[in-house]
């Protein structure tokens, strides 16, 4: 019987790991990437397509879904599990960075964060002990604590007072959910900002609190691939050796590479649903904007190297008409052929580390992507 949150690890390539994680709708494979599911949906894709391509796990969001369609009816309708139909992991966020990131109006205090909702602009409020809640009501498999992601550019002073909080809130957290309980999982969250002592200081007081993952925060916020990976190569090796690391809201196929080979297991970005829907397509050649006239007469797969249902059965030609007409089905076939370049990359990371090969990955992948893919 697999005890969620246990985490084995198989195989390592210098920093980078293979390994599993067990969660109570299943394990996981790491290094893996999670698509992410804003409002109960990756946008464009269903279920379906995504166990086809090889989805592990997705993300949900605890801000989007408290204000629409409410945590509590969710959890009425037996949580986001079956309202989705989707019956592997599912991680949460805690909805702090959507917070920051999506709602104009806020107050942050000791007790939590006000603010108004995107969509009606009516006043809510999140303090930690809600923020868990709200993902009890979910029934993610993993839950990530209330924090704050401070800007890129905020001043020192400011990012060690608000780390200080975030692990205050992170206590807060913990304190309402006895780990494992409901075979729930909770991550911690380092933040920090830019500053490598800052991100030890953060990374050591969270590890006073029992957390079964631990997350780096308050990256792909703006700054610079050089400061990204400054951070990412300092607090990476760092963090727990025996726990999950989880790396937020990142990133590029080479930011990925990068942050597998400090040693981080999971990644999310909404790269490869947003790009998608700019015609913009990540490929085993590089980059493929669908809409340039050199694909109008192209009766070629999209990548002859991708074994996704886009690429199996239509031309380019044919999604360039399709993006052209802004037809709907150009937004799933190009998200869905995505998807599964990011859970193609993750794949061969895992093969790679097994074979102790991932330098050799990482350079193949430079030499298409450039240093960092953008
Ligand atoms: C559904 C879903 C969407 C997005 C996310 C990750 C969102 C995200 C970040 N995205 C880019 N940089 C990010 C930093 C943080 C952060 O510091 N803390 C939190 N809680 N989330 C972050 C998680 C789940
Ligand atoms: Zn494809």
């Amino acid at each position: 019987m697999p005890v969620p949150g246990r985490f084995t690890i198989h195989a390592r390539d210098g920093k980078a790991r293979r390994a599993t994680l067990h969660t109570a709708h299943g394990e996981i494979q790491t290094p893996v990437f999670m698509p992410v599911g804003t409002q109960g949906s990756v946008k464009a894709v269903g279920p379906d397509d995504l166990l086809q391509a090889g989805s592990q796990i997705i993300l949900g969001n605890t801000y989007h879904l408290y204000l629409r369609p409410g945590d509590e009816l969710v959890a009425r309708r037996g949580g986001l599990h079956r309202f989705m139909s989707w019956d592997k992991p599912i991680l949460t966020d805690s909805g702090g960075f959507q917070v920051f990131s999506l709602s104009t109006i806020r107050k942050i205090s000791e007790k939590g964060v006000e603010f108004r909702s995107y969509l009606d602009g009516s006043k809510h409020f999140f303090s930690p002990e809600k923020a868990i809640s709200i993902q009890q009501n979910l029934g993610s498999d993993i839950m990530m604590v209330l924090d704050e992601c401070v800007g890129y550019g905020a001043d020192r002073e400011y990012t060690a007072r608000s780390l200080e909080r975030t692990t205050r809130w992170a206590r807060r957290c913990r304190e309402v959910h006895t780990p494992g309980a409901d075979g729930q999982l909770m991550f911690g969250i380092i933040q920090g900002g830019f500053h490598e002592d800052l991100r030890e200081e953060s990374l050591g007081q969270l590890l006073e609190i029992p957390f079964e993952g631990y997350a780096i925060g308050g990256l792909s916020v703006g700054e610079s691939t050089e400061d990204m990976y400054r951070i990412l190569n300092h607090i990476g090796p760092r963090m727990p050796e025996e726990k999950p690391r989880y790396l937020m809201g990142v990133g590029t196929p080479m930011d990925i590479l990068e942050g597998i080979e400090s040693g981080v297991d999971m990644f999310d970005c909404v790269l490869p649903t947003r790009n998608a829907r700019n015609g913009t397509l990540f490929t085993s050649q590089g980059k493929v904007n669908i809409k340039r006239a050199e694909f109008r007469e192209d009766d070629g797969p999209l990548d002859p190297n991708c074994q996704c249902y886009t690429c199996r059965n239509f031309s380019r030609a044919y999604l360039r008409h399709l993006y052209t007409a802004r037809e709907i089905l150009s937004y799933r076939l190009n998200s869905l052929h995505n998807i599964a370049f990011f859970l193609e990359l993750a794949r061969q990371a895992r093969e790679a580390i097994e074979g102790g090969r991932f330098a050799e990955l990482k350079a193949h992948y430079q030499g298409i992507y450039g240093t960092d893919g953008r």
